[in-house]
């Protein structure tokens, strides 16, 4: 089962084509991050499923409902927190919550009381008078106090301190573990993101260029040493080599489809007498590979 299912899902602002043709499925109970530059198309892809755009083409469900037809009803079930998201600035805490209570049959106040300690949000005080770290904590406490179902959060770290997202990362994972919650991220903090997310996708320009389990993404990724006999051999690479980097006798490279013995095979046949050694990486040496290598690309085509 999905919590987001969509299909050949659009968006266009007048000239600007700020999604296209995406198709994702984000199965019930994972953390699902979606990643991307500036410019990806992250926040009006949420937008679009929250439905605070429509699809230019395409669809997509949420919760199994099309998502021009989300509602109050609907809503009761999603927590959507964003970077920029409209609060009534003339409330206190305490009357945010007041207030967002009633609306949710689901509304748990002991976990309310609890985020509000962990959060260490003054409950009098007004949210005008609140730092943008501490509002981002407001906003996050009166979507979870109800235990959606689904959880959206658009950029949640952005002005978070070190230790209010560890905290937040630790709650989200324990809750998480709990069940058939499911979390849709988007985030420029891929460290978090590394801990936090079991499924990932892509964003570039609008187009998603992949969408995998973390696990998956993980081993895939390698960055390869190679030292062999002489000169570096010319030819043509395999494609999914990335960054290459070579001078005699040794090179490496990033292997975007690493599998042990095909890479080692694939190595032997391009270097003499190749001894390969392999390196797992992280989220964000992979990330910074790809951007690497797609700005070569662009580069390449451009000229
Ligand atoms: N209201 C708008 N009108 C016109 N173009 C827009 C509008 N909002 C976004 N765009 C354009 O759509 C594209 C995608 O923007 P979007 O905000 O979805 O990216 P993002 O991945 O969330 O970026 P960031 O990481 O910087 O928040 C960009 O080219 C942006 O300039």
């Amino acid at each position: 089962m999905n919590a987001i299912e969509t299909q050949n899902l659009s968006h266009r602002y007048w000239r600007t084509e700020a999604l296209r043709d995406l198709n994702l499925a984000v199965p019930v109970g994972s953390v699902f991050a979606l990643l991307g530059a500036n410019g990806a198309g992250k926040t009006t892809a949420i937008k679009v499923l929250m439905n605070l755009l429509r699809p230019s083409a395409g669809v997509a469900r949420v919760l199994d409902t099309d998502s021009r037809r989300l509602g109050e009803r609907e809503f009761a079930q999603i927590g959507y927190v964003s970077e920029n998201q409209q609060l009534p600035l003339w409330m206190t805490v305490r009357q945010l919550l007041d207030y967002c209570r009633p609306f949710y049959p689901t509304w748990d106040r002991a976990l309310e009381a609890k985020l509000l300690a962990q959060f260490e949000l003054p409950p009098e005080r007004k949210l005008k008078q609140l730092s943008r770290g501490m509002l981002m904590k407001a906003a996050l406490l009166s979507s979870l106090a109800y235990r959606p179902k689904l959880l959206v959060l658009d950029e949640p770290f952005s002005g978070l301190d070190p230790l209010v997202r560890e905290e937040f990362t630790h709650g989200l994972l324990e809750t998480s573990r709990l069940g058939d919650w499911t979390v849709f991220i988007s985030s420029h903090d891929i460290e978090e993101v590394e801990r936090l997310a079991d499924h990932i996708a892509l964003l570039e320009n609008g187009n998603l260029r992949f969408t995998e389990t973390t696990e998956s993404l993980l081993s895939r990724f390698r960055r390869i040493e190679v030292t062999f006999e002489g000169a570096v051999p010319a030819g043509i690479l395999p494609a999914s080599w990335l960054g290459w980097r070579g001078e005699a006798g040794r090179a490496s490279f990033i292997e975007s489809a690493y599998n042990r013995e095909a890479t080692e095979r694939a190595c032997r046949e391009h270097f003499p007498e190749a001894a390969v050694q392999a390196h797992p990486m992280s989220l964000r040496e992979i990330f910074i590979a790809l951007a690497r290598a797609k700005s070569i690309t662009a580069k390449v085509s451009a000229v």
